[in-house]
């Protein structure tokens, strides 16, 4: 447990103090507490002994308001700097992973960890910024309470005190094994926590296919599985629990009964006063009730303590390195715009482009085509730097582009995806995001170049009308456009282009075309290309395939090998 403080204090950074007064007010009221129990034994003692006088009860009478006010003071501030601490840390936390997680590779989304975030942002931070402190709190105070109750324990006689420890001693075997079953199991619980996080969001996300391949019915079943394997283990879990809390209940049980025996026993045969046999007994039925709370929260620390496993996985992800202090000069002095020497790259220990060279001039078109899965897409990210080439080197105007700030690099590139991403928010600040600080005419004036602009006017909130969930419902190639828009008003002078292969109806297709025609025009163009018509226009076209440059030059050129590329543009001339 105390592992689990020092990891808490860790996580806490700059709220420390907080969480440590916390801890210091929790002491505080846990001696408190006790108090008037033990004024009580004063007052009994006095009375026996015939030493109590007036002025004697009144300041016990005193002091015992004074407890009782105090008390309540301590466990406000204590409740004031443990809850807010928790939302302080947490807030802080998500805005750490939030930034963390735009510098983690593309590769770690890709590789089934969207479960993952989504329960670590969900229900670990969650569950630990409104559960955490205030367990930990009273855990804090369970424990001294525990302690300070044997000691007294032990004041009012050492032989009652001996059967408190020796029964302190015990609980703590036993809450050690009920611990290591509770972290046992919190594992799979956890495991199936992420696989149902998984499901669900499978199942939202892919509800179009499923129901277009009426798949429901299966689809459905499969969820409701998984809904009931949650249940199963969290009943396992229960029932698995139950035979230790039995066993720590029956402990105490025959501790308080045995104290009890004891202390009457003694007191018949003179070895115990009669104020102090009350005392005894007094205290013994309260004895075991802090540790009975201490370790009836202990699964809930197994929780937290795999919830912080999961909160410090997340965060221990290692990033995308970005120490780069180099900047990528404005104009080239001789090196080309881009250059890709001697890439080779790999996910995982899958290679996937092999020794790829190639460089691009400025300003001039280059268009990868070739066979699905040749390795096109991953070159495109590659030179955005979603990962990093396993060898050789991505450079702009001759920089390496791992030596650059990322946000120097993405200041470079603009990229246009077939699958569009819009924020839930205003048309406006969609396209706003491109350069937050455009004037409202820039805007208006990257919406006209991206067709875009009489659309939204005609919308009843024009650019204020907020796009997604509740919002304005807007087809594929509005989206488009308004991407579009977002990256003419960015403005970077290197455009990555992922040509649409879908058919959008024929009125969408060319005004997305107007707009790209417009966002290309007088930048470097990395294409991955469908359309012949761009293809044609490409100053290279470079044929990817199997992870290779199999051939490149112009469209003239190729046609007159007899090769990939000629198979490829008479395939696309029979449609
Ligand atoms: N995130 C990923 N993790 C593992 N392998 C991947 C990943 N993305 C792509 N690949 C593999 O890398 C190879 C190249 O894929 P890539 O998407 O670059 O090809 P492509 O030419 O763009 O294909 P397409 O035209 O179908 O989009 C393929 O074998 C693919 O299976």
């Amino acid at each position: 447990m105390l592992a689990l403080f020092s990891r808490i204090l860790k996580l806490s950074g700059r709220y420390k103090g907080r969480i440590q007064g916390a801890f210091v007010c929790a002491f505080l009221e846990s001696i408190l507490a006790k108090m008037p129990v033990f004024l009580a034994f004063l007052v009994l003692s006095g009375f026996y002994q015939k030493t109590l006088t007036k002025a004697g009860c009144l300041y016990i009478g005193l002091a015992l308001a004074a407890v009782v006010v105090l008390q309540a003071l301590v466990h406000y501030l204590c409740d004031r700097l443990q809850s807010a601490a928790g939302y302080m840390i947490f807030a802080d936390k998500r805005m750490e992973l939030g930034g963390h997680l735009g510098k983690l590779p593309m590769g770690y989304f890709t590789s089934g960890n969207i479960g993952k975030i989504s329960s670590v942002l969900g229900t670990d931070m969650v569950f630990i910024e409104e559960a955490a402190m205030s367990t930990l709190g009273n855990m804090m105070s369970y424990m001294l309470s525990a302690f300070i109750l044997l000691v007294f324990m032990f004041f009012l006689d050492w032989r009652p005190g001996l059967i408190a420890a020796a029964v302190t001693l015990l609980a703590s075997v036993i809450a050690k094994g009920m611990n290591k079953v509770s972290l046992k199991e919190a594992a799979g619980r956890q495991d199936q926590s992420e696989h149902l996080t998984d499901a669900v969001l499978s199942f939202a996300e892919g509800i179009g296919v499923i129901k277009s391949y009426n798949l429901i019915g299966e689809k459905s079943e499969e969820l409701t599985g998984n809904f009931r394997r949650s249940r199963d283990t969290s009943l396992a879990f229960e029932r698995k629990m139950t035979p230790w809390t039995r066993g720590l209940n029956i402990l105490y049980a025959v501790g308080i009964a045995a104290i009890f025996a004891l202390s009457v026993q003694l007191q018949l045969s003179g070895g115990l006063s009669l104020p102090y046999l009350c005392g005894v007994l007094l205290f013994v039925f309260d004895l075991f009730s802090p540790l009975k709370a201490l370790y009836g929260e202990a699964s809930r620390l197994t929780v937290m303590n795999a919830a912080l496993d999961r909160i410090e996985a997340v965060l221990n992800e290692t990033e995308l390195p970005d120490k780069g202090t180099a900047h990528i000069p404005s104009e080239s002095s001789g090196s080309p715009e881009i250059c890709f020497d001697h890439v080779t790259f790999a996910y995982e220990d899958k290679e996937v482009l092999h020794n790829i060279s190639f460089s691009m001039q400025k300003n001039t078109m280059t268009a990868l085509v070739g066979p699905s899965g040749g390795g096109k897409s991953t070159i495109a990210n590659l030179l955005a730097r979603f990962w990093d080439v396993k060898s050789g080197k991505v450079t702009i105007r001759g920089t390496d582009i791992r030596d650059v700030p990322l946000a120097e690099l993405m200041e470079q590139i603009s990229m246009v995806f077939q699958r569009v991403y819009l924020f839930q928010d205003t048309i406006y600040n969609n396209i706003s995001m491109g350069k937050p600080d455009a004037a409202e005419k820039e805007i208006y004036e990257a919406a006209k170049k991206a067709r875009c602009y009489d659309f939204i006017m005609a919308l009843p909130d024009g650019f204020q009308t907020v796009v997604g969930e509740g919002g304005a419902t807007l087809s594929g190639g509005e989206k488009q456009r308004i991407s579009i828009a977002r990256c003419i008003l960015k403005d970077a002078p290197i455009i990555i282009l992922d040509e649409a292969t879908a058919s959008v109806d024929t009125d969408n297709e060319s005004y997305i075309q107007e707009a790209i025609n417009e966002l290309v025009k007088g930048k470097t163009l990395l294409v991955i290309a469908h359309r012949l018509n761009t293809i044609r226009e490409a100053d290279q076209i470079l044929v990817i395939s199997d992870g290779r440059i199999s051939e490149q030059g112009t469209h003239d050129e190729l046609m007159e090998k007899d090769g990939i590329y000629r198979d490829f543009v008479d395939i696309r001339k029979k449609f």
